[in-house]
């Protein structure tokens, strides 16, 4: 119930009670002291009177007793009120007070102020105050307030702009709130407050400006910005770090980058704890240009450059900036290759359009002498040699300016006057719309280039070693001097010069030494020719003179031909000096005619090598001619050639077998001796085959053979009692022996034919065994570790001395019949044959004798306290049923009867 209800219905109580008191009482006193009817209504009638006196008394009581309460009321209300305008006015805002019934309204003076009007100069009403609203806000307030009175908010509030006494407008922020209604309910007084707010919206509006246009560059920057907080990683970010990093915006609200690897700039991982934007929260502070390369599931790796700065009203947030730089690494790695590439060995120079040097590099610089320093601002014509005249430099433009470059070899002078060859690249450099802006210049010095090609010619037409020509260059000449005798009718001869024992020079003093050799020999027979006589080196240790202009008779150009060479072998018949060594040596030469006949360079230098060959065989240092009867000699051993190709397959060879018997005739070995029986020629002795398949190599499958057949040999007769103990020698060559197999070939023979290795004795010579000491002696031991015995063949003509003899692991030495046959008669013979033997006896090896004819050798040799014997006073060598019927017969009758 409401207050002035309850003051109401008191007084009506009030009022109530004493009425019915006095009712009841009054006329029940009267009628007990007043008895007479008379006097009682009387007394009714005064009683009346009282009555309304009484209660008048009462109402005025009553009424002046509420209506002082009420007065009371209002004056502390109106006090409180006073007290709150004043308040809110010493505080700046303005105060209203308004019946929406009657539409009267208080405008407070500061009310007033705000819009510009002094103290009660605004129209009292509440419509005044719409009038001077702005009329974009009118509707709105008015809907708001309407509302407000409607809904019974507490508290209405608005923004409005009001027009102000001047015309301008001004924001206000009314608030207020509905102080009376009406019994009815209806609103009756609304109070409240009025505030100039007109700075505030121009602050808000400035915000927002700034907001916007923070908003738009955040959304526009070509670079990544984003907030990230140090839990939640990237809060917020514009689009393009989802350009940038190639990812949608829910990947990177849900943090898809954690997937990703992140590098350092040498492609290292980088741990979070790099990254700028944690460290910009850890350490507060702003963290700068951090390159960072993020790398994808797919594998591309995007190169971007981020800085971080933290936030001051989030100390775990920070703003991050992200620029993608991958086309800048790519871009400077690319100016590196360029770089490195301007700085190559070739020179560079690059000039303006008007050929003005803007740049050169460090090469032009080692190649001309001119620091970039130096030749900037210069014209390249600074480098011009005055070799080429002016018409070479004006088709070099004229190319340039119709292809776009020029190219070729070009003389230029360096700036300490030396002329140089070059290599020159001239391009231009166009703009766009194909105007020259540049010319690059791209110079290689030939100098050293023209320097090689010489060294390169010299090395293809000259021997490095004696620096004669060589066989190439001096078949040219040849040539030329072959078409020259045919023009002028004259002969020329051709020397074929080869050093004797050079070999053995080479072996004994070693390469160095036999190169110091040939280098003398070079220089001997240059000062034994005329000037235009061409000395050249062949190969090896042959040398080839050709000789021109001698007589047209051949016998008098072959007389000149032979003082030449006597020259020749008078000058390389003189010592040597090698080193500390003194060295004799000899040389054999061939020597061939050429004049206007035709013949092929081949024939010719074939003619010259046989008569060359022909000299050696005829005892060295001697010089031969070429005649034809040689040449057939050549041909036929050719043709044996072709025919010992064939003989292994033909089944042409045979093993004979030579006795080998002890001091009282008694046979305890054979030697295996070859022969070819040629279906043309007959038997051809192995003097003549073996050395022409040792050349060809034929010797190979030949001694194969051997071995092989001499091994089945032993397999036979060790199975006899008779032979059991008989050792066969077999004679092995060089290139026999120096193949890296041998020692296999011989240990799967053993094996295949079950052979006891001790009955087989290799015969080897002393010359082949000295050419590689080490590698022989490793060969020999490895057979001696099968059980295979070694024979010293033809000992005595070779040059083996007693230091090399005791290394090897000999079983016996044969004495060379050469020494045996003179025996008798020659006491040097007799000589060393005593010698051998002794020496034979201190290395605690067998001597053989071999080439044994007459009793007076053997007993020469016996004398000589030699014990085994081999030649034809025992036995020829005769195929093997031949020799094993006389070695039946021998086996069973007196020694002294083993005779063929
Ligand atoms: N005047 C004379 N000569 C005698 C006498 N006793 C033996 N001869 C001969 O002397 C040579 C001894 O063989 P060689 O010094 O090893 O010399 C052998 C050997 O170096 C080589 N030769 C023979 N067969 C083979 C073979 O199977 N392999 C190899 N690599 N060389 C072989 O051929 C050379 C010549 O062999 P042959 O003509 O068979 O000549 C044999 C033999 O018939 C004698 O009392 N008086």
């Amino acid at each position: 119930m409401k207050k002035e209800s309850r003051l109401a219905l008191r007084l009506a109580l009030i009022y109530a009670a004493f009425g019915l008191l006095w009712i009841s009482l009054s006329d029940r006193f009267l009628a007990s002291v007043i008895t007479d009817s008379a006097s009682l209504t009387k007394f009714q009638t005064y009683k009346g009177f009282c009555y309304v006196v009484i209660t008048s008394a009462l109402v005025y009581f009553l009424a002046k007793q509420t209506m002082k309460q009420n007065f009371l009321t209002e004056e502390k209300l109106h006090d409180s009120e006073e007290r709150w305008k004043f308040a809110l006015e010493g505080a700046g805002d303005g105060v209203w007070d308004w019946n929406p019934q009657t539409d009267e309204a208080f405008f407070s003076k500061r009310w007033n102020e705000i819009i510009g009007y002094t103290e009660h100069e605004f129209p009292a009403t509440g419509s005044a105050w719409v009038a001077h609203l702005h009329p974009d806000d009118k509707d709105r307030v008015l809907s708001v307030i309407q509302g407000y009175l409607t809904d019974s908010r507490e508290i209405y509030d608005v923004e409005y702009r009001i027009r102000c006494k001047d015309g301008s407008w001004k924001w206000i922020l009314a608030r207020g709130m509905l102080v009376s209604r009406d019994v009815y309910g209806k609103p009756l007084r609304m109070i409240g407050t009025h505030s100039d707010i007109t700075q505030r919206k121009v602050d808000e509006e400035l915000v927002l400006k700034n907001l916007e246009k923070w908003k738009k560059l955040f959304d526009i920057l070509p670079i990544g910005v984003s907030i990230v907080n140090s839990k939640n990683g990237i809060v917020d970010f514009n689009p393009s770090l989802e350009a940038i990093l190639g990812i949608s915006k829910e990947g990177l609200l849900q943090g898809d980058y954690d997937n990703w690897e992140y590098l350092r700039t040498d492609n290292t991982h980088m741990d979070a704890d790099e990254f700028p934007s944690l460290r910009a929260i850890k350490e507060q502070r702003v963290v700068k240009d951090v390159v960072i390369g993020v790398k994808k599931e797919s594998g591309d790796i995007i190169w971007t450059s981020v800085s971080a700065a933290p936030l001051s009203y989030d100390s775990n947030s920070c703003v991050t900036v992200t620029t993608d730089i991958t086309k800048r690494k790519q871009f400077e790695s690319e100016l590196r290759v360029s770089a490195t590439a301007f700085e190559t060995q070739e020179g560079i120079l690059i000039t303006d359009e008007n050929n003005v040097m803007l740049r050169t590099n460090a090469a032009f610089t080692a190649i001309t002498g001119y620091t970039n320093k130096e030749a900037i601002g210069q014209n390249p014509r600074l480098l011009s040699s005055g070799r080429q005249n002016a018409s070479f430099y004006s088709a070099m433009w004229k190319a340039i300016n119709t292809t776009g470059v020029w190219e070729g070899e070009i003389w230029n002078r360096r700036k300490n006057g030396e002329i140089y060859p070059e290599h020159l690249t001239v391009t231009a450099v166009k703009d766009r719309n194909g105007m020259v802006t540049n010319y690059v210049g791209v110079l290689s010095d030939l100098t050293q280039r023209k320097a090689a090609e010489e060294k390169i010619e010299n090395l293809a037409f000259f021997d490095p070693l004696t620096k004669l020509p060589n066989r190439r260059l001096l078949l040219d000449r040849l040539k030329q001097a072959m078409a020259s005798a045919t023009r002028s009718v004259t002969n020329g001869a051709v020397l074929f010069i080869d050093l004797d024992n050079f070999k053995a020079l080479n072996d004994t003093y070693g390469h160095p030494m036999g190169d110091l050799l040939l280098q003398q020999v070079a220089k001997r027979l240059v000062s034994s020719v005329r000037d235009g006589d061409t000395v050249s080196r062949f190969g090896g240790d042959e040398f080839v003179v050709l000789l021109e202009g001698f007589d047209e008779n051949p016998l008098d150009a072959a007389s000149q031909a032979e003082t030449v060479g006597e020259q020749i072998f008078a000058a390389l018949r003189q010592p040597y000096l090698i080193g500390t060594h003194e060295y004799h040596g000899t040389s054999s030469i061939g020597a061939t005619l050429f004049n206007d006949k035709q013949q092929s360079i081949d024939e010719l230098m074939k003619q010259a090598d046989i008569a060359m060959y022909q000299a050696k065989k005829e005892g060295r240092n001697v010089l031969r001619f070429f005649d034809p009867q040689m040449q057939e000699t050549i041909a036929k051993r050719t043709a044996l050639e072709g025919d010992l190709r064939k003989a292994i397959e033909n089944h042409q060879f045979q093993l004979h077998y030579q006795i080998q018997v002890d001091e009282s005739r008694h046979p305890f070995g054979a030697e295996a001796l070859i022969r070819w029986f040629h279906p043309e020629h007959g038997m051809v002795s192995p003097d003549q085959f073996i050395p022409l398949a040792e050349e060809s190599d034929l010797i190979l499958p030949i001694g194969y053979w051997v071995l092989e057949t001499a091994c089945a040999r032993i397999q036979r007769w060790q199975h006899d009692a008779k032979t059991s103990g008989f050792v066969l020698s077999v004679n092995v060559s060089a290139k026999q022996f120096r193949q890296t197999d041998f020692v296999n070939q011989v240990q799967s023979l053993i094996q295949q034919y079950e052979i006891n290795p001790s009955l087989l004795k290799l015969e080897l010579t002393e010359s082949m065994l000295l050419d590689n000491i080490e590698d022989t002696i490793a060969t020999m031991s490895a057979l001696k570790e099968l059980g295979v015995k070694f024979s010293l063949d033809d000992f005595g003509t070779g040059y083996s001395s007693l230091q090399y003899l005791k290394r090897l692991p000999l079983d016996q030495l044969k004495i060379d019949q050469s020494f045996v046959r003179d025996i008798a008669v020659d006491a040097s013979d007799r000589a060393i044959v005593r010698t051998i033997i002794a020496m034979a006896h201190s290395l605690d090896l067998d001597v053989i004798a071999e080439g044994v004819e007459t009793e007076e050798q053997q007993k020469h040799l016996s004398s000589k306290g030699c014990k085994n014997f081999q030649g034809y006073l025992f036995g020829k060598p005769v195929p093997i049923e031949q020799f094993e019927t006389s070695l039946r017969k021998s086996l069973f009758q007196p020694a002294d009867s083993c005779h063929e």
